[in-house]
């Protein structure tokens, strides 16, 4: 195992990554919504039968999303954390942040739309 993924107790890195999805799961609203929307386009591709590159790019987009929820509450708490008063630089870095969530978000669904609605109106 590489050293990178111990910490100085010698526990297994993992660990705290998996306590930091948890704790961002258990405080943010929006990150639990895109988890059910997560799980809700999984059980369509299941229905669906999607190819391999579906699920790929599905795949990608749902992390994309995950990845960039977690860095948008990683980039609030930290401005919090350093500078709770009213800045622009806060503002600005925060809203930065926010579009991050906000341009995976409209690929995701893009991508989805893309995938998904042939699908749909060939049932109909
Ligand atoms: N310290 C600050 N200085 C200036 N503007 C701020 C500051 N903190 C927050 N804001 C503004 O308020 C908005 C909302 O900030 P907030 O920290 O409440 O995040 P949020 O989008 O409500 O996130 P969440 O609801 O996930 O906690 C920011 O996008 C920013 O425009």
């Amino acid at each position: 195992m590489s050293l990178a993924l111990k910490d100085k107790k010698g526990k297994v890195g993992f660990h705290h990554a998996f306590a930091g999805i948890r704790a961002v799961f258990k405080s943010e609203w929006n990150f639990r919504f895109h988890v059910s929307i997560m799980v809700l386009v999984l059980a369509a591709g299941l229905l669906f039968e999607l190819s391999q590159l579906e699920w790929a790019l599905i795949i990608i987009v749902i992390g994309l999303v995950l990845l960039t929820e977690l860095l948008n509450t990683a980039i609030e708490k930290m401005i919090d954390y350093l500078r709770p008063e009213i800045h622009p630089d806060a503002r600005f870095i925060k809203d930065t942040a926010a579009g991050a969530v906000l341009v995976s978000s409209i690929v995701s669904v893009l991508v989805g739309v893309i995938i998904f609605l042939p699908k749909l109106l060939s049932i109909f």
